[in-house]
């Protein structure tokens, strides 16, 4: 039998960034109020996967501090800051377009994807890419970063 030859997770990431369009085998659930919603699969990823972009408006760091002073507090969790190319962006996603990434919970203990910052036509775009095997059922999620996010002192290592 012949064995299926996997697709280069970045050249899968490209694709799915220059379509627009997200991945099938992932569906968004509501968790908890807490929570609120989150990213499941319905399929099984591989370590080094592509899962998905987190897609929004890329900006510059002056409008995104602009906006940033106009934005109530649940919009802002929405605009991730960034340094590429030793410049600062900012992806605001705080649309509400039915797009994937945007609803990608924090697990800053054991995140099962990983970000990284792709080029597609001179411009950055953050894409998660699985850092394990993902099964089937699983909650997506990836660590925010360093910042004193209010959830994570509220919660033990096994609740998250
Ligand atoms: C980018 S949004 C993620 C999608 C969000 N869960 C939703 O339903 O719109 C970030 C927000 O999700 C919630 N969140 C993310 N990770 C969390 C976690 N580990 N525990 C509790 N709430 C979390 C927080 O309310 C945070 O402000």
């Amino acid at each position: 039998m012949q064995r299926r030859r996997r697709i280069n997770p970045i050249d899968d990431a490209k694709y799915y960034v220059q379509s627009g369009r997200d991945k099938g085998g992932l569906d968004i659930q509501y968790i908890n109020a807490c929570k609120g919603r989150g990213l499941f699969t319905s399929t099984s990823f591989t370590k080094g996967d592509f899962v998905c972009e987190y897609r929004g408006e890329l900006i510059s760091q002056q409008e995104c501090k602009r906006r940033q002073r106009l934005y109530h507090e649940h919009l802002k969790v929405f605009m991730f800051e960034f340094k590429y190319n030793g410049k600062l962006w900012c992806i605001d996603a705080s649309k509400e377009d039915g797009s994937y990434g945007r609803l990608v919970n924090d697990n800053h203990i054991n995140p099962n994807t990983k970000k990284k910052y792709i080029t597609v036509q001179g411009k950055p775009h953050l894409c998660l890419f699985a850092n394990q095997d993902i099964n089937p059922r699983e909650e997506i999620t990836y660590n925010y970063g360093d910042s004193e996010w209010p959830w994570r002192s509220n919660v033990s290592k096994t609740t998250i």
